[in-house]
């Protein structure tokens, strides 16, 4: 295995590797480190599961399941980029892509009549939505932004949108009848260990096992709830007539990807009541050809399309109806038409609604304008945060990240925490009757009367990680100086669980001089959000979810982008997994590169998660000349941010190419001006030399390719020579550095 696995995904970071792998393969070699590939791109993750049906030539190995294995190996060092978690619509496309490229692998079959069929659905929905994190993250989330990046923020505010106290925009969430409100929660005892069932009791009392391979162990915490549907569509009926009475643009803002079972139901409930009279007037007509409001309007008007000409011109003709007499929508491209219900993965809450707060509450409208918005986040669980921020903001106007504090993030996330590992636990009631969680003694932990089609789940949130995360969240108030605070709400049935366990592992460690707290979210966003307005820094101590919500919030507020983050996984048996960033794999960077050869892709992220993974593997294996080439890389990086070479947003600019070269050049220059080791400096100060004298060149030959389209050969996968093609476009970089 080589030292240290950079991994192959997905959109705008793989094509960024493209230029930056061969970058960073030539400077590590010289350190004695190599540097390995493990593919779990989703075009990757489907043809290594579906194997039986490519030829020899085209078969490839589960990098995954090896990943998988060695992130629980103290050697562990592995580089992850953002990986796209697939949508139904965005593995249906992969699946094409990959078939008209000579794969004969099998369509995604929507309804399964055959064990063959079966057998294939359920190998794509193990490849569906977030599917790579939780295998890789076995360990809990250490996310902030770097000292350099904060303090360039600062001498550098991005553009903030103005907040004005007339604003209109706000939440609105179920707050009754929901997850939040249904939970109930018991920590295991060694009498209930073991492997517990999920059933389902119909009224006439007969037992349906839904799952038999539950496993829970003693300190485990175990959770579970539901969300009716009836409760969930007449609160969605309600806030669909509330936008349209307030002239406000209607969102719904959900992660259909991580949460791959419940939010999509949800989101095709949204679609199913926002055009509820037209399912009503065309519901049969819509049956036959096998229309799933699940899988949005994209998917809809798709499947009308496939009508007779009259036939889908009448229906078209009702949905545009139905949909301009709606409230306004909110869009995801109102050039293209594209509303927030065509594609359930086009609005994933973590970035969208950080970015409508940092835009002053604004969305964009079906007219090309901004307008204020109502955003429905369905659950009440954690909708508070954001109408807390969002409240902040009406009375105190915009933040200043001028000015602003730092909230970094301490995540519970090991071995699957919480919601996120929720979905094979996830069902839809079968009919009328009762859910219950039973123990391995046959005794009921939990249980809930629910109606036909309600979503129930369980979670299950693993001692280990929990004392670590605590572990973690005092190591990190320590280090920093900074307060920290546990987003914990006494009167959640989980997080009460939870609260007794921080008080149980908190006196395991040396807490004096130490401020730390408890508070439940809404509150503690409230404070913590008071705080950087002051300047104050914060440590968020948070769940799975709010680690996700927050560590893209605070920084899109601050930074401007979640991609210039150091997110670090400290792996529980002593390896690193480095993350780049927090942000995603950004589908708009790709076409930007396809129709006018730019990528504004900041490869900030992986600068510092590589920085990161080498001074991790100069401590692991003892390695200095590591050590010099991450401190010498942080300070390239640093360089970097005061130079303004940084990719900007349009052609004619420098794009992520360009901001390669200059790493490049300031760390040649770093290790070539440093004395520690004579090695590194004979060997980089030739090449520092030659970047330097040639910058001019380099940047030329960079920039001449800008303006034109680029054909990289394939979205999903494209093959590797093409896409370095169009990555390495100067000859004079690629010689000096090969
Ligand atoms: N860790 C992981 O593996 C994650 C994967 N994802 C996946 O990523 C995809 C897109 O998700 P989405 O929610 O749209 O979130 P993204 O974070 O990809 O995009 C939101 C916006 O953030 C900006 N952005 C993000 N990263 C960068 C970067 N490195 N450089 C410059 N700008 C950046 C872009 O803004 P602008 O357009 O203004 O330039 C972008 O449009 C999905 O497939 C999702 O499943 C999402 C989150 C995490
Ligand atoms: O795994 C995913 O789908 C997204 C992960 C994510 O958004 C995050 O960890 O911040
Ligand atoms: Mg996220």
């Amino acid at each position: 295995m080589a030292d240290i696995i950079y991994t192959k995904v997905d959109e705008a970071p793989e094509l960024a590797s493209a230029s930056f792998l061969p970058i960073i393969r030539a400077f590590t070699k010289e350190a004695g480190i190599s540097i390995g590939t493990k593919d779990i791109s989703l075009a990757g993750r489907i043809l290594a599961n579906f194997s039986q049906y490519l030829t020899d030539s085209q078969k490839q190995s589960d990098d995954l399941a090896e990943l998988g294995q060695l992130v629980k190996e103290p050697q562990a060092n592995v580089i992850k980029l953002p990986n796209i978690s697939a949508s139904q619509p965005q593995l249906n496309a992969a699946i094409k892509e990959l078939q008209a490229q000579g794969y004969k692998i099998p369509s995604y079959p929507e309804s399964p009549a055959s064990d063959e069929e079966k057998a294939i659905k359920a190998s794509y929905d193990a490849i569906k939505g977030s599917a790579v994190n939780p295998v890789l993250r076995e360990g809990n989330s250490d996310r902030r932004a770097p000292k350099a990046v904060k303090e360039y923020a600062k001498k550098n505010p991005h553009s903030m949108g103005e907040w004005l106290p007339s604003s209109k925009t706000h939440v609105s969430t179920m707050g009754q009848n929901d997850f939040a409100s249904n939970e109930k929660s018991v920590t295991i005892t060694a009498a209930s260990a073991g492997t517990a069932k999920i059933e389902f009791v119909g009224k006439d009392g007969a037992v349906t096992v839904l799952k038999n391979d539950f496993p829970l162990d003693e300190g485990d915490v175990v959770d579970a709830t539901f969300m009716s549907m009836k409760a969930l569509r007449t609160f969605l009926e309600a806030e669909i007539a509330d936008a349209k009475a307030k002239g406000v643009l209607f969102s719904v803002h959900l992660k259909a990807t991580m949460m791959k079972v419940s939010d999509p139901i949800i989101f095709g409930q949204v679609v199913s009541v926002f055009l509820k009279d037209f399912f009503a007037k065309h519901g049969n007509a819509l049956e036959a050809i096998g229309v799933n409001p699940d899988l949005g309007i994209a998917d809809l008007e798709a499947k009308i399309a496939t009508l007779p000409a009259e036939k889908a011109g009448e229906i078209e003709a009702d949905l545009k109806a139905a949909l301009d007499n709606g409230p306004a929508m909110y869009m995801v491209n109102s050039d293209k038409g594209l509303t927030n219900l065509h594609v359930s993965s086009d609005v994933i809450i973590d970035a969208s609604m950080p970015a409508l707060i940092r835009a002053g509450g604004k969305g964009w409208g079906p007219d090309g304008k901004e307008a204020d918005t109502k955003c429905v986040i369905p659950d009440s669980s954690y909708a508070g945060v954001y109408d807390a921020v969002i409240e902040f903001c009406k009375k105190n106007g915009a933040l200043d990240p001028a000015k602003m504090g730092t909230v970094p993030n301490v995540g519970l996330m090991a071995q699957k925490a919480e919601e996120y590992g929720s979905h094979p636990q996830t069902f839809k009631a079968p009919a009328d009757g009762t859910m219950r969680l039973v123990d391995a003694a046959g005794t009921t932990l939990i249980e809930h009367e629910v109606e036909g089609g309600d979503i129930w789940r369980a979670c299950r949130t693993k001692d280990a990680p929990i004392r670590d995360w605590v572990k973690l969240g005092v190591t990190r108030a320590r280090l920093s100086g900074m307060p920290g605070v546990f987003w914990l709400n006494e009167k959640r049935a989980h997080d009460a669980e939870l609260i007794k366990k921080v008080n149980t592992y908190l006196p395991e460690h040396d807490t004096s001089g130490l401020d730390l707290k408890i508070m439940a979210p809404t509150e503690a966003a409230r404070y913590t959000t008071e705080r950087i307005a002051r300047g104050e820094d914060t440590i968020s101590i948070t769940g799975n979810v709010l680690r996700d919500y927050l560590t893209d919030l605070y920084p899109i507020l601050e930074v401007g982008t979640s991609a210039k983050m150091l997110s670090i996984v400290p792996l529980m048996n002593g390896g690193g997994l480095f993350e780049t960033g927090a942000g995603g794999s950004a589908p708009k960077h790709v076409q930007q590169l396809q129709e006018e050869n730019y990528l504004r892709w900041d490869s900030l992220g992986e600068f510092c998660a590589l920085g990161a993974s080498l001074e991790h593997l100069s401590q692991a294996r003892d390695n200095a000349k590591a050590a010099i080439l991450a401190e010498t890389l942080d300070l390239a990086t640093e360089k970097l941010l005061d130079e303004g070479k940084s990719p900007s947003r349009r052609v004619g600019g420098l794009d992520n190419r360009g901001s390669h070269f200059y790493i490049a050049l300031y760390w040649a220059q770093g290790l070539a001006a440093q004395d520690k080791d004579a090695e590194l400096k004979a060997h980089f100060t030739p090449i520092a030399e030659a970047l330097t004298a040639n910058e001019d060149k380099i940047v030329g030959e960079l920039n001449a390719v800008q303006g034109s389209p680029a054909d990289t050969g394939g979205y999903y996968h494209a093959p590797a020579d093409k896409v370095a093609a169009v990555m390495r476009p100067s000859a004079t970089l690629n010689g000096i550095i090969g």
